[in-house]
């Protein structure tokens, strides 16, 4: 069956739930089930639970002593001892031991004085009718409420159930949830992938993403793309669980089968939503269970579950939506986006001059790493066309406000030096965080001046001096500025292992598939003097206008052999296995404003940076020279 489905709806997320849940609310229902107390932790008790036991279930000693009559001692004093002798008018107690009549209070060990003879001890004070004794009852009366309905079982409650006599508990049953990976180009994790053939890895996030929801994950083996297949294993997936998750094949490739069974299997309440990323979501009912068709693309996979898939668990589970954490900030960077989907942007933040900031990641729906590194997700409403830089947006937060707000924000040219420090601030300063977000020199210093970053990454050459840095910062800003020295790195030609093209500089590389960086990189601006310099013009170099973000991403390029040359710096090479020749040594520095030094992060960040654990981290990635690293020049800027 070779067809496509073209024709996907566009329903607002919001409206498509109400629907789904509408078509589900006959069959799909809270159920309960007995558990031991010992393994209820989470779970939500059906309704209230009464103890069984008092606790204390007997009058008990609160503290270790002798248990006496109160009335005996009555005269006790300073002047007028009372004798007591064990098992004639006192018996030896230990605390929780029961207080038995005629006995009726305790004296602590620590108020008898003792005797020659172990058995005798004076008082020289009355007690009390049950002082120091846990009278029945004290802390949990048999019949009382120890828990009320609905309500979520913590540690503490364990206990003191079991104290009350509790050993079984009426709770919420977890919906058993089916997760039906598909598609013949998937292969599980372990096996080494070749060319058009995709690690499976997305159940393996359902999964967990079902565990963290109180649901019971059963992930099933991947199934290839054969229509009878996929409807035999989805029919028993039904008939053995209360929901399924269908991955893939939701949108309207040939093979993209998953709509046409469930069609056939039952009813298809919605195909395609207003969604981005996200839009092939299929609600399906199979036999009065809920088919929940999720796409292949990880980001729109995640997305499609928290739309739509926890509030069908939450049908399960008797739950309502608790609204997620939201913060106002300001965006870096202007959005575009479409008015015919509601669009999950994801995106960075951080805290610069009480301002906090959002910058967004990559947009593409198979950028998984975009999720990884998010703090939150921008939601850009369906009838917005975009937002402007500057403008204030609410952030739903996946970190909370306190690590946002001492997480230095570096924004500028990229450096694999940078996840180094990333990874070494909360070893070394707990609670003190890094993140960087790559958007080359110029548009880091950029960032700086809008007070959108803390520290700017730069090596920017002046093509007139020689010198790095300075003379860019003098032009730029109108207040001063600190350059924070950096590294040394060397700058060379990433060319694949063995050099086949046997290329030696920069003038070889006419005729040759070149990788660019992006304009306002540093290392763009060192091509092109490069190329000036040996007498060259871009139009001379294929792919010049093929611009790459990263030098990671440039080191990928060559590696797959989508070019033959790209610029970049050693370690890059290095980590992707790659040749490398060298070219030079640029200046690899972090400007900021002198009055970030009062941030406790960015002092962290100072400190980082001149740590014996981060030059032995260069040592080892090679390719950098860390004299002088911390130095600080104050720059008075010239604008
Ligand atoms: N002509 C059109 N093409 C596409 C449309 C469209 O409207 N018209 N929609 C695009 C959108 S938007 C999305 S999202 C995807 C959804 O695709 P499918 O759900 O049909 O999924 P596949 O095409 O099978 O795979 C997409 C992608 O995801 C990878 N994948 C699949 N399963 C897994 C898994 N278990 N673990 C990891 N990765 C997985 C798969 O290999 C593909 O790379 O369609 C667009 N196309
Ligand atoms: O809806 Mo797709 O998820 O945008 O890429």
């Amino acid at each position: 069956m070779e067809k496509r489905n073209l024709y996907l709806n566009n329903i607002p997320a919001e409206e498509a739930v109400e629907i789904y849940r509408k078509a589900l609310k006959e069959s799909v229902d809270v159920s309960y089930e007995r558990i031991p107390v010992t393994e209820a932790l989470n779970r939500v008790t059906r309704s209230a639970v009464y103890a069984k036991y008092c606790s204390p279930l007997y009058n008990s000693a609160a503290m270790d002593g002798v248990a006496v009559r109160a009335d005996i001692t009555n005269h006790a004093s300073e002047r007028e001892a009372v004798e007591l002798v064990i098992g004639e008018n006192c018996r030896l107690i230990d605390t929780g031991d029961p207080v038995r009549p005629p006995y009726n209070a305790v004296i602590m060990a620590e108020d008898l004085v003792e005797t020659t003879d172990p058995d005798r001890f004076r008082i020289l004070a009355s007690a009390a009718p049950w002082q120091h004794v846990r009278p029945i009852g004290e802390d949990i009366v048999a019949g009382e409420m120890i828990l009320p309905g609905g309500h979520r079982i913590r540690p503490v409650d364990i206990g003191v159930l079991l104290a009350g006599g509790i050993l079984q508990v009426e709770v919420i049953r977890r919906p058993q949830v089916a997760v039906i990976p598909t598609g013949s180009e998937i292969i599980e994790p372990g096996r080494e992938p070749r060319e058009g053939e995709i690690i499976e890895s997305n159940s393996r996030m359902f999964e967990n993403l079902v565990t963290e929801q109180e649901g019971l994950p059963h992930r099933l083996p991947p199934v290839p793309d054969d229509y009878g297949l996929l409807r035999q294993t989805v029919l028993k997936a039904v008939r053995e669980h209360d929901m399924v998750l269908v991955n893939a094949g939701s949108s309207a490739g040939t093979e993209d089968y998953t709509v046409h069974v469930l069609r056939e299997l039952g009813q298809v309440i919605v195909h395609g939503v207003a969604v981005k990323p996200g839009k092939p979501v299929i609600l399906a009912v199979v036999e009065g269970k809920p088919v929940i068709g999720l796409p292949g693309y990880p980001v729109s996979a995640f997305i499609g579950f928290q739309n739509f898939v926890i509030p069908v668990m939450d049908l399960y589970l008797d739950r309502d939506r608790q609204p997620a954490g939201c913060a106002e900030a300001v965006l870096s960077r202007r959005l575009i986006s479409s008015l015919k989907y509601k669009e999950y942007v994801r995106v960075k933040m951080g805290k610069v001059d009480e301002k906090l900031i959002a910058a967004p990641l990559a947009r593409g729906a198979g950028a998984a790493m975009s999720l990884v590194r998010a703090d939150g997700f921008c939601i850009i409403g369906q009838n917005r066309e975009g937002v402007e830089a500057g403008e204030t947006v609410e952030v739903e937060l996946f970190r909370s406000l306190s690590e946002i707000e001492h997480t230095v924000m570096v924004i500028g040219s990229h450096d694999l030096l940078l996840d180094v420090l990333a990874d070494l601030m909360p070893s070394l300063h707990p609670h003190m965080f890094l993140s960087s977000t790559h958007v080359g020199s110029m548009g880091g210093l950029m960032a700086l001046r809008r007070g959108e970053a803390h520290v700017a990454p730069v090596h920017l050459l002046d093509q007139k001096t020689g010198i790095y840095n300075i003379s860019y910062l003098e032009e730029l800003f109108h207040e001063p500025v600190l350059l924070v020295k950096g590294v040394k790195r060397i700058q060379g030609l990433i060319v694949k292992k063995g050099n086949p093209r046997n290329i030696k500089e920069i003038r070889d590389l006419p005729g040759l598939r070149y990788v660019n960086r992006q304009r306002g990189a540093g290392t763009r601006i060192l091509f092109d003097y490069l190329l000036s310099e040996n007498g060259l013009v871009p139009e001379e170099i294929e792919g010049y206008t093929y611009e790459a973000s990263t030098h990671m991403a440039v080191a990928a390029l060559v590696s797959s052999d989508g070019a033959d040359a790209g610029m970049g710096i050693q370690s890059a090479a290095k980590a992707m296995d790659l040749d490398f020749l060298p070219i030079g040594a640029e200046e690899y520095d972090f400007a900021l404003y002198p009055k970030s030094l009062e941030l406790p992060h960015i002092q962290a960040f100072l400190d980082v940076l001149q740590s014996r654990e981060f030059r032995m981290k260069l040592e080892e990635l090679g390719g950098y020279d860390t004299s002088g690293i911390g130095e600080q020049i104050l720059i008075h800027g010239l604008c």
